[in-house]
């Protein structure tokens, strides 16, 4: 392969390449890309990309429509379980909680920018954008297919007494960026890591601070995930060399945020945001933010824990993220149930 790392190993050309499967999406693609050149310069493998198609990919329907993101997510995994890919890189914003049978979450890697990202016209920053636009006499209309986004949009504007107007839309990132470029919206809201890794940072007209937007759990965050067999004796030590490229503070910080996720997730179908950040001193600080898609209601609280990072760091985030899931729920959190749910 050319452009091969100064540092690291050199790939061991003898060895059957590891098979990393992937979507074949643009941000898939360079997700997978960065991994497989890492996996390669710690461990000396040589990683080959397996292009795996998705429903998520192929059908036009509303992702709700089909079943949330966890499409994506299943056709990579029936690829390692049945053993075409020896594993599989995911933005774990889109893993569904539950954990999987006969898999493991091999290595969580550093994490990325976990910011939102506006993307709007003539280089405007949100404010600016709504100003300017309640100045033309009409609201902003901002695209976005995140319910999480949609309110924590909307709740921005209703404190502010301003008007926006929050537009569905899905598609990849060319396709939403090109909505702007074409003025049918006049911005729309994308993860930062995203476009990041896509190398398009500089199309980003402001990062959105989590005061305003707090992110979606894991967002910024990759998942590698393998079979359980691969961490067993006749793995070939597999597991263990995907391991190389955890990064415990990531792990712990989206732990917490799942564990908020899923104690929500079996007691109200709200939009919910979730950010943990460390401190000082190994002190986890834990975000939560559940709410109406209209902004009407944002409930939003936070929990601090010093966490040890030792083997049982995780669980330790685990319990962090469900006592504050459990105070989100006292203070109403339930009642936000969204139709669907009813
Ligand atoms: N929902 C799709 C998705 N899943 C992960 C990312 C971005 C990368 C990340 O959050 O790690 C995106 C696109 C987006 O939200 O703009």
């Amino acid at each position: 392969m050319n452009g091969q790392p100064l540092t690291g190993q050199a790939p061991d050309t003898t060895a059957a390449p590891l098979r990393l499967g992937t979507r074949r999406s643009a941000l898939a693609m360079a997700q997978s890309g960065m991994v497989a050149r890492e996996v390669t310069r710690r461990t000396g493998r040589p990683v080959e990309l397996v292009e795996i198609t998705t429903y998520g990919d192929t059908s036009r329907e509303a992702l709700a429509q089909i079943g949330g993101t966890g499409v994506f997510v299943s056709a990579l995994r029936d690829a390692l379980l049945e053993g075409r890919i020896d594993f599989a890189v995911h933005s774990l914003k889109d893993l569904p909680t539950a954990a999987p049978e006969g898999l493991l979450l091999a290595a969580v890697p550093e994490r990325e920018d976990s910011r939102d990202a506006l993307v709007a016209r003539d280089g405007l920053a949100l404010g600016e954008l709504v100003e300017k636009l309640a100045g033309a006499g009409r609201p902003a209309r901002i695209g976005t297919g995140s319910p999480r986004r949609m309110a924590q949009l909307n709740a921005w504007a209703r404190e502010r007494g301003d008007r926006l107007e929050t537009v569905a839309i899905r598609g990849n990132v060319d396709t939403r960026i090109g909505f702007v470029a074409s003025g049918e919206l006049d911005a729309v809201v994308l993860a930062t890591a995203g476009l990041n890794r896509l190398g398009r940072s500089a199309e980003i007209t402001e990062h959105l601070d989590p005061e305003l937007m707090v992110p979606a759990p894991g967002q910024g965050a990759l998942a590698i995930e393998c079979t359980a067999a691969a961490a067993l004796p006749e793995g070939g030590g597999l597991a263990a060399a995907l391991a190389a490229l955890d990064h415990a503070p990531t792990r712990v910080a989206v732990a917490a945020e799942r564990a908020l996720l899923a104690t929500l997730e079996a007691g109200c179908s709200a939009p919910v945001a979730a950010l943990a950040g460390w401190g000082h001193r190994s002190e986890l600080r834990l975000e939560g933010v559940v709410g109406t898609v209209d902004g009407a209601t944002l409930l939003k609280m936070s929990a601090d824990g010093p966490i040890v990072l030792d083997e049982t760091a995780e669980q330790q985030a685990v319990a962090l993220g469900r006592a504050l899931a459990a105070r989100l729920l006292d203070a109403g959190a339930a009642a936000l149930m969204g139709e669907r749910a009813r």
